[in-house]
């Protein structure tokens, strides 16, 4: 298969989808791959690391995306790239569909094959694709928000570990799956009294075996979210129905209970957000506010600390990505149930009900598509 790697565009991402190594290992199954010249170096790698790895450097976007039959790469297709995609090229990088009606038609329009990292689900129900980059935005939560915390940043001014004598900040974790946990985590490892929610009580029961005594878990229903918020210092947005919008656990009208300078990080802002106010940010301008509380809501979190993105990410998509091209989509989709749940949009049609259902759209088996491709 002939494989295609282009620069990331969208704002300040610094990812890519695939690292010298991976070349290595689609050359050693005797695979072409195609890389965009400059693509690697915002995450440290060299045109002629590629090279050497038996890539082949091309010097736009449009002769990558002429070229090949498999794209992958990191963040969703932004409207210039639109154009370049061709009928039947197989497009496999994150989506988030639910949260991108423009992009959802432009796929439709395109009859590309779609394969969303962030829907590739295990029988045990884990993402294994997106985990990686939700360790890392997990991560990076509470140093984000100790930052806008900060009184220059037009945070509360306060110090989330507090110091001897004075009361640490309280963070307020919503969803407590891998954002959720890596975020209360490094919130309670810096001294934050961290409250964390999920509507999951054998969640919340894992982490009380093993979390710092710093860390409580509490059911996560609006009447403890309305209270826990009015003492919030930082709140964290984690919550995730996979493929489908995110609920709006916080809604317009609950931020005049929280107290100025508050800092809501909705991490979930991919699929929507989980606070109604949130929109899109990118690492240019990562902030505003409103009623006086400061959203931060970088869709892209992890492109800004790539050497480390990169790798993770490129960890678990590899394998994917080299069976897709040993056995082509379909047959690595009949194959592997987990790959074939991260078939999106395929030929014009949406055949994951989360996407359909956030833009009304028909919604398509995903076996009738396989058998026609079959056909
Ligand atoms: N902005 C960014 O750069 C990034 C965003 N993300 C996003 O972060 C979000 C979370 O991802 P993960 O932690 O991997 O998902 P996950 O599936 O591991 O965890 C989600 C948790 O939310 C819980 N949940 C669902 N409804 C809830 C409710 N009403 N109240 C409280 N909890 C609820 C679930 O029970 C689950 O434990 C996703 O939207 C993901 O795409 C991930 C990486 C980077
Ligand atoms: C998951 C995601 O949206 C990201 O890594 O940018
Ligand atoms: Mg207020």
């Amino acid at each position: 298969m002939i494989i295609g790697v282009p620069k990331e565009i969208k704002n300040n991402e610094n990812r890519v989808g695939l690292t010298p190594a991976g070349i290595a290992e689609f050359r050693k199954h005797g695979h072409d791959v195609y890389v965009q010249a400059t693509a690697g170096e915002g995450s440290g790698f060299a045109d002629a690391e590629y090279e050497q790895a038996g890539a082949t450097i091309l010097p736009t976007i449009e002769d990558v995306y002429a070229k090949a039959e498999m794209i992958v790469k990191v963040k969703e297709p932004i409207a210039s790239e639109y154009p370049l995609i061709k009928e039947n090229q197989l497009l496999f990088t994150y989506f988030h569909f639910a949260s991108g009606e423009e992009l959802t038609h432009a796929m439709i329009e395109r009859k590309a094959v779609c394969l969303a990292y962030e829907t590739v689900e295990l029988p045990s129900r884990a993402l294994p694709l997106l985990i990686p980059m939700s360790e890392v935005a997990g991560r990076m939560a509470p140093q984000e928000g100790a930052k806008y915390l900060e009184k220059p940043l037009k945070g509360r001014g306060i110090l989330l570990g507090g110091v001897p004598g004075v009361k640490p900040a309280h963070v307020l974790v919503l969803g407590a799956g891998i954002v959720g946990t890596q975020a209360a985590k490094i919130a309670a490892g810096l001294g934050a009294q961290v409250t964390i929610m999920d509507i999951s009580l054998n969640r919340l029961r894992e982490l009380d075996d093993f979390m710092p005594k710093n860390v409580v878990t509490q059911y996560s229903n609006e009447y403890n979210i309305r209270e826990a918020i009015k003492t919030a210092d930082l709140i964290v947005g984690a919550v995730l129905i996979p493929g489908a919008k995110a609920p709006h656990l916080i809604t317009r009208d609950m931020l005049k209970t929280m107290r100025p300078g508050t800092v809501v990080v909705d991490v979930a802002v991919d699929q929507g957000g989980c606070i109604e106010t949130c929109k899109p940010t990118t690492h240019e301008n990562p902030t505003f506010i409103i009623d006086d509380v400061v959203h931060y809501c970088v869709a892209n979190m992890p492109g800004a600390v790539p050497y480390t993105s990169t790798l993770a990410l490129t960890n678990a998509t590899l394998p994917y990505a080299v069976k897709l091209a040993n056995l082509g989509w379909q047959e690595a989709c009949r194959r592997d149930e987990a790959l074939r749940l991260g078939l999106n949009v395929v030929h014009g049609e949406v055949v994951y009900k989360g996407v359909a259902d956030a833009w009304n759209l028909p919604l398509v088996s995903v076996d009738s598509v396989l058998e026609a491709a079959h056909a």
